[in-house]
């Protein structure tokens, strides 16, 4: 399966594309799936319980908040991300061991970097719900495609 947003964008003028704020980290910069969502606040833990669960190739979306004081992801969440067959993470936040991720066969976007971890379990996190950033709205169950140009979702699978 390939597929470029470009393409994937100009058959389809009535899917969304993000605003062009993210980074590639991930050792895939080309990744699809139906999207399951966290709303977090500089506490990562229900991003490792999440990503302890069967991905089913499907893309995480993790609205940080666009939080620049912390790191939402790291390379043990990578490792967890690539076990369980999650095909990619979004994160509107920053993630750190960028070295390590960049060898990890997953697709990670995010805005940033920073050495600081995240709390853990101090700030409560809300799944399945629709989460606004980036200029486009992440309902779970719809598709996101991503590649080396940006983000496309869509309500309904757009892939050929
Ligand atoms: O534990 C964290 O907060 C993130 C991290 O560094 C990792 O996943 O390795």
């Amino acid at each position: 399966m390939s597929y470029a947003t470009t393409d994937l964008s100009d058959a389809h003028p009535e899917a969304q594309t993000c605003d062009p704020v993210f980074s590639d980290f991930g050792g895939r910069t080309t990744f699809f799936g139906p999207i399951k969502t966290l709303k977090v606040f500089e506490d990562n833990a229900q991003v490792r319980a999440t990503l302890e669960t069967p991905g089913e190739n499907r893309v995480l979306v993790v609205d940080g908040g666009g939080s620049t004081r912390c790191a939402l992801f790291g390379g043990n969440l990578g490792v967890l991300a690539v076990k369980n067959a999650w095909a990619g993470v979004v994160v509107y936040g920053l993630i750190r061991d960028s070295g390590e991720i960049s060898q990890q066969a997953f697709g990670l976007k995010a805005l940033g970097k920073h050495p600081r971890k995240s709390e853990k379990g101090l700030h409560s996190a809300q799944a399945d719900r629709v989460v606004k950033f980036a200029g486009a709205t992440f309902t779970p169950g719809a598709w996101l495609y991503a590649d080396a140009d940006g983000i496309v979702v869509s309500d309904k699978p757009i892939h050929a």
